[in-house]
């Protein structure tokens, strides 16, 4: 649904995208995050056709940014970071008027605004001055000129920002129901955010992609466990460290008798024989008297700040080998 070859930008001679690569399929939803200046806005503007890039090519729905923009803003919907609304309208009049310029037939035009006030939630101030709504609401009406011509593609710059907690997941339980008949890619800079809403991630840094990941298969997986021992755990120690699916295990000196035992890979396939059922169990058959297991799983955050820290452009971490994103 997008796809994005070789893209680079260039403002005068500064170099602000770097060589990106990455596609999003049907139907997903990925959250594209990146410490600010990453170049987060200037992708998605290239990708909704209204910035060209200085090489490299961006198709969405199989349309090129460049050479079939029309087609493409024909596809997208776009909330860009400060979303224009004429403050002074009344809501509907306002997405009326939206639909008007974007080409919606005269015949379906009021079916249509009436749908996508209902979608976006804002159909009980249909009638209210927009500037008089909170910022909540404006976002939503946003929403609504950004979908009424009903696109394959909303691409989302920011959605929740400066919004208070229950304005979030109004906004986060809205863009989950409008994926379920869309693609869409949004921007942000909070992590639970992301990781709460979206299918897959791309982390962007000083312009490179750093990171791509799909979130369910990969982010969430327990990386760690930590067992804890009621006596000395030395035995125990050494029976985890000969074990081949086991990366790393080791004493916590500030723990008293538990031991942080990393596995490999291996250990979360199926087919691999060893599971955390059989691997406790086993535990048990030695006689350690373990009295705690508890799971560490690394998240976004975790993932987040490690690419970030790493050179711009030396490392790019892909934990999706599988594909789905790339
Ligand atoms: N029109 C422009 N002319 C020159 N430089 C620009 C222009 N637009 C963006 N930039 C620069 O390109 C870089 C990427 O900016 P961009 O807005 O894409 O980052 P971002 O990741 O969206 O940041 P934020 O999270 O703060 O919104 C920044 O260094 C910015 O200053």
């Amino acid at each position: 649904m997008i796809e994005v070859n070789g893209l680079v930008k260039l403002f005068g001679d500064r170099k602000v995208l770097h060589n990106l690569n990455f596609t999003v399929g049907s139907g997903r939803i990925c959250g594209f995050l990146g410490p600010n200046g990453s170049g987060k806005s200037t992708t998605m503007d290239i990708l909704a056709g209204l910035l060209g890039p200085s090489s490299g090519t961006a198709k969405v729905c199989g349309f090129d940014v460049v050479t079939q923009s029309k087609d493409v803003k024909a596809n997208v919907g776009y909330l860009p970071d400060n979303p224009p609304l004429y403050k002074e309208m009344k809501v509907k009049e306002f997405v009326h008027y939206v639909a008007k310029l974007r080409g919606n037939s005269s015949q379906d035009r009021n079916r249509d605004v009436d749908w996508v006030l209902n979608e976006c939630d804002v159909a009980d101030v249909a009638n209210r001055i927009i500037g008089n709504l909170s910022k909540g609401y404006r976002q939503r009406v946003a929403l609504c000129a950004a979908l009424v011509h009903k696109p394959k593609v909303l691409i989302l710059d920011e959605p929740t920002e400066g919004l208070d907690p229950n304005q979030i997941l109004h906004i986060r339980k809205l863009i989950k129901k409008l994926s379920e008949e869309r693609t869409v890619i949004l921007s942000s800079h909070i992590l639970s955010e992301v990781q709460a809403t979206c299918d897959e991630v791309v982390i962007i840094n000083h312009g490179h992609i750093a990171a791509k990941t799909s979130i369910q298969n990969n982010v969430d997986k327990p990386l760690f466990y930590l067992y804890t021992f009621a006596s000395k755990a030395d035995n125990a120690l050494h029976w985890f460290q000969q074990r081949n699916y086991v990366l790393s295990a080791k004493s916590l000196s500030q723990k008293n008798n538990s031991i942080l035992v990393e596995f490999g890979k291996e250990f979360w396939s199926d087919n691999s024989g060893v599971n955390i059922a059989n691997v406790t169990e086993q535990i048990v058959q030695q006689n350690f008297p373990l009295i705690g297991i508890e799971e560490k799983k690394e998240g976004l955050e975790e993932l987040f700040f490690e690419v970030i820290r790493s050179q711009p452009g030396q490392h790019q971490i892909q934990l999706s080998p599988s594909g789905e994103l790339l």
